[in-house]
């Protein structure tokens, strides 16, 4: 399929996300990152080529592309117009019409992938996806296979008590990636509040016993809910097929605006050391795990600290950057009849 590349729509820790059109004049999204550090990007197209569902951004191909002399490994998807759900947060919190449906689709989604044997592992409002017919999970960089050994990978204002000791990180991580969610998108800020740095979030998840606050203004099935979600014992934890039938997500009708919650406020994160918080991360192969035979006061911190040197680096800006206008639409591709005097780059087909 020949596509030209549009505008960028929005950059990650690691890849950059453009408008693009087919040939044929389909609109899609195309996410890009150098070919030799695209791992991450290998890894989410073979999980969304495998994945299928209403809730889950779709798929739509992948090619190598060679623009101005680097190769670019592109993954081709569904055009979520209105980005993701932090996009639409613009400072204050979303409706509580809008957290309710958004949380019906994406525990829709989670139960999807779950049931597919899929932990998608980095769940959080800047990984889903909206468009009219609603909210669809996207960025499977993190994902794994549930029964896969695989590092520690995700966010850490949005780990869960077990993936933040390093013991395991499977589907009750996802759903308590989605209670902190519900927050984020209700109150258009951090799920954990007065937190200085990530070293102080993650031992705070790990070891205090807390659960991040859920707003006063929360309705009682809300709260309720959300409690559900943040159950710091994994095997108590809901799982996403029990949580479509809590009484809170039975509220939501297509049709209806219902408010459940009101609208609060809390800081968005504005230091550099505050956003490495909320970007992804993986922590690498070579550091120590944070297994359960540690003193947490001691080998804890430089693990940590190991994660926060990780944080700064992945927050450093991209080294590929669309060199061209963002605004200017340029052809990187055409296909086998393409006019011989376009612009056409080599490219392949890539596997899984
Ligand atoms: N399919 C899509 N349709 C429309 N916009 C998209 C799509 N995918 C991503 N975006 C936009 O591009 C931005 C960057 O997406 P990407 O998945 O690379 O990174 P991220 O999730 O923001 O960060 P990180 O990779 O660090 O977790 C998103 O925040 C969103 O605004």
């Amino acid at each position: 399929m020949g596509w030209t590349r549009g505008p960028v729509l929005g950059r990650g820790s690691s890849a950059t996300v453009s408008t693009a059109t087919s040939t044929s004049g389909e609109v899609f999204a195309v996410k890009s990152m150098e070919l030799s550090q695209a791992q991450s990007l290998r890894k989410e197209q073979y999980f969304l080529s495998t994945l299928s569902s209403p809730y889950v951004v779709s798929y739509k191909g992948c090619d190598v592309s060679n623009e101005d002399n680097k190769m670019m490994y592109n993954l081709l998807m569904q055009y979520m117009r209105f980005g993701s759900i932090v996009d639409g947060i613009n400072g204050g919190g979303l409706k509580s019409s809008e957290v309710l449906r958004y949380t019906k689709e994406i525990v829709r989604g989670l139960e999807y992938l779950h049931s597919r044997g899929v932990v998608h592992c980095d769940i959080k409002g800047r990984n889903v996806l909206i468009d009219e017919s609603g909210a669809k999970i996207g960025d499977f960089g993190c994902a794994k296979w549930v029964d896969e050994e695989a590092t520690i990978c995700g966010t850490p204002m949005f780990m869960a008590p077990e993936v933040a000791r390093g013991e395991e990180q499977g589907f009750p991580a996802d759903v308590w990636a989605l209670g902190c969610t519900v927050i984020e998108m209700a109150t258009g800020g951090s799920p954990w509040s007065n937190v200085a740095d990530a070293v102080s979030v993650l031992y705070r998840i790990a070891f205090s016993g807390e659960i991040p606050e859920i707003p006063d203004e929360f309705s009682d099935e809300a709260k309720d809910f959300v409690r559900k979600c943040l159950n710091r014992d994994p095997r108590a934890r809901w799982t996403a097929k029990q949580l479509l039938k809590h009484p809170y997500l039975q509220q939501f009708d297509d049709n209806s605006k219902q408010m459940i919650c009101e609208k609060v406020y809390t800081d968005s994160p504005t230091s550099i050391l505050d956003q490495d918080v909320w970007n992804s991360m993986e922590e690498p192969s070579t550091s120590s795990s944070l297994g359960t035979d540690f003193a947490p006061s001691t080998c804890l911190s430089n693990s940590l600290r190991q994660r926060i040197k990780q944080l700064a680096d992945k927050s450093e800006i991209p080294k590929w950057r669309c060199e061209k206008e963002e605004t200017e639409w340029i052809t990187i591709r055409i296909n086998e009849d393409g006019d011989g005097k376009a612009k056409q780059r080599s490219s392949d087909r890539c596997g899984r």
